[in-house]
């Protein structure tokens, strides 16, 4: 028997590094749901910056860029794509320049506002069409989606985060020792918690979900568990 089918929005939110994608995209996906991958639009937006040769900090000509570019992002959970004026920049969003610029690029409001106004029309075509979706990020649960039916808020201690990210990086042929790994990571989650607009924060209503200790495999059955407790999970007669 399949697991069924998602009715309605899950929230994935956390830190970098605790597993927001892997498992966003693996619950989706056994689900027959969408997925959302918010951080990759606004690693699109500082990719856009960065080409445009325009200074990360500069709020007002990182806006103008936000506000020209042609930014699609897909909710397949099977093939996740990013598309900038018609061209893939899926490989492109995930380099250093673009990990080292997006917390400023993503600390203006006018960005939030332009990309938070795109992932909801975005999660109201996948519940038209599909009936459920899983969304991650920092701020689904508190901004994007605040009645969200299930929120979760992924955490981990910050060495495994940096293990498995260096483990990811050097898979794709990307240098990087656990120690660098680490002082990025702190960085970004510095940064991103103490924005003042959407800072990232568990939502008072989510359920937490530390992951240090579990695989994969784990937290996806820790997430199937919160989806069925819930009512979320939708078998079909026969199936
Ligand atoms: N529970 C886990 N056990 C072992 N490895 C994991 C686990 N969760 C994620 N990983 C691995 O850690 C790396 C980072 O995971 P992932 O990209 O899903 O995190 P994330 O929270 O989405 O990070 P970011 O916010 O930076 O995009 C990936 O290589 C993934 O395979
Ligand atoms: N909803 C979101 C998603 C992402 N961001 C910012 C903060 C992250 O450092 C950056 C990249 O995200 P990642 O690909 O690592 O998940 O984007 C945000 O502010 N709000």
């Amino acid at each position: 028997m399949g697991l069924g089918e998602l009715r309605g929005v899950v929230a994935l939110d956390g830190p970098s590094g605790t597993g927001k994608s892997s498992a966003a995209r693996r619950l989706a996906a056994s689900l027959g749901a969408r997925y959302l991958d918010t951080g990759a639009m606004y690693r699109a937006v500082t990719l856009a910056v960065l080409r445009a040769g325009v200074d990360p900090a500069d709020a007002e000509r990182v806006t103008e860029v936000a506000r020209t570019l042609r930014l699609v992002q897909g909710s397949d959970p099977q093939r996740s794509t990013t598309t900038l004026d018609g061209t893939d920049v899926g490989t492109d969003i995930r380099g250093p320049e673009v990990t080292l610029a997006v917390s400023p690029v993503s600390a203006v409001p006018q960005v939030r506002e332009l990309l938070v106004a795109q992932q909801r029309a975005i999660i109201a075509a996948a519940l038209e069409d599909a009936g459920g979706i899983v969304v991650e990020g920092r701020d689904i649960g508190t901004v994007v989606v605040p009645d969200a039916e299930l929120k979760v808020y992924l955490t981990a201690d910050a060495q495994a985060r940096a293990q498995r990210r260096t483990r990811q990086d050097n898979a794709s042929g990307r240098t990087s020792t656990v120690d660098a790994t680490l002082a990025d990571v702190q960085r970004r989650d510095a940064y991103d918690s103490s924005r003042a607009v959407s800072p990232l924060r568990p939502a008072e209503d989510a359920v937490e979900l530390d992951t240090t200790s579990l695989d994969l495999a784990g937290v996806l059955a820790a997430l199937v568990d919160l989806v069925e407790q819930r009512g979320l999970r939708v078998v079909a007669v026969g199936g």
